[in-house]
């Protein structure tokens, strides 16, 4: 019941209940506009007010049902109704028809909407209910109603197409759905591909483009900081031990900093032998504290002879600067740390925070 209630939220197209949703809003949205017609008939054309009030309360119930799953998004429940519904009107005109008119055509529109809506067993266990209703109903009419031109072997056919049917739509629902998971899980891991670097499997400077713009949007994230890092005198490791051997050097310090820094920064390949953390919410000293524990982190044995370090320059933003400026800064705070003597942090600091800095040193 509480699954019945629950909302189903739809993520993209490739969602399974995306279509099942269209569907349904698509056959809800036609019967409303066909029992408003027929209400309209039977009163004009008939006048038959019962009849014609009937029609209307069928078509207030489809838009009823149609704001449910459209504004509510409760398709689970619309979609057990939509089909019993569909189930007892069938049941109920093969009643009224009593086998005329080819009435029994009205079932083989059963099995698509009860797999679709509900799945392959679900779906399976419902076709069968109401097939079975229908052949009793089709016993009766032929054998206790006698109704002219329905035979025992309109029977046996009848239950033969319901078997093929339910065992038809049973497959096609399978493949369907294996086929949809199957595009999903490919989708996902299309998606991670796009945003991870391959060597070090930490984001790949596009997905970093695009967060820091994004968080830039969002100015909820301010003060943000970022952490320009480039490991100290990697051509040297490179040319020591071999392009393998530093890039074994390249993946340990990456899974190094995933370690040290916090959930919510945003780590990555910015380049070669550079890497870039995006610290949103985080002040310039703040950052400053972050940028010392990983660079002590990161200042480690890989061999007996051989020792990483990195140089780390530092920028922060607490009003709205362009992303393109915040990285630039960084860039700038991280040649001066390189120039310093490498194995330390620098911070960008503005020309006004500079001349401060003059005044109070002179005071
Ligand atoms: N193994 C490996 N090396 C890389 C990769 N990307 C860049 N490099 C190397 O990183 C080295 C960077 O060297 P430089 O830019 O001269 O700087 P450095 O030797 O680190 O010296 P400083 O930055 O001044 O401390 C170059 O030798 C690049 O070939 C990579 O994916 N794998």
């Amino acid at each position: 019941m509480k699954k019945l209630l629950r909302p189903t939220y739809i993520i993209d197209k490739l969602d399974p209940n995306y279509r099942r949703s269209q569907l349904l809003q698509a056959c809800l949205m036609m019967g409303v506009g066909a029992l408003c017609l027929l209400a309209v008939i039977n009163l004009a054309v008939f006048g038959d007010p019962v009849l014609a009030l009937l029609d209307a309360l069928g078509a207030v119930i489809a838009a009823s049902l149609l704001y449910l799953v459209k504004r509510k998004r409760l398709l689970e429940l619309v979609s057990w109704l939509f089909v019993l519904t569909l189930g007892l009107l069938i049941t109920a005109f093969l009643s009224l028809a009593a086998g005329s008119n080819n009435g029994y055509l009205w079932t083989a529109v059963f099995p698509p909407f009860a797999f679709f809506l509900l799945g392959k067993t679900r779906g399976f266990w419902l076709t069968v209910v109401f097939f079975t209703i229908f052949l009793i109903q089709l016993y009766i009419s032929i054998f206790v109603k006698q109704v002219p031109y329905l035979s025992l072997g309109g029977f046996l056919n009848t239950l033969e197409v319901f078997v093929i049917s339910l065992l038809l739509y049973r497959f096609y629902e399978k493949t369907r759905t294996e086929a949809n998971e199957l595009l999903q899980e490919q989708s996902i891991r299309l998606e991670k591909m796009a945003k991870t670097d391959k060597l070090t499997q930490l984001y790949n400077r596009q997905y970093l483009d695009v967060t820091l713009f994004s968080l830039y949007k969002e100015r909820r994230t301010l003060p943000i900081s970022v952490l320009l890092l480039d490991v100290d005198l990697f051509k040297r490791i490179n040319d020591e031990h071999g392009h393998l051997f530093g890039d074994e050097v390249l993946v340990k310090m990456a899974q190094r900093l995933t370690e040290v820094v916090r959930d919510d920064d945003v780590v990555g390949r910015w380049g070669g032998e550079e890497f870039l953390i995006i610290a949103p919410n985080t002040s310039k000293s703040d950052a400053l504290g972050l940028a010392e524990r990983v660079r002590r982190s990161l200042n480690m044995s890989i061999t007996e002879s051989v020792t990483t370090s990195v140089s780390i320059g530092v920028s922060s933003a607490d009003r709205v600067k362009s992303p393109e400026e915040l990285i630039s800064q960084a860039d700038r705070a991280l040649y001066q740390a390189k120039s310093n003597g490498r194995n330390q942090v620098c911070s960008f600091i503005s020309a006004v925070e500079s001349h401060q800095r003059t005044i109070n040193n002179k005071a």
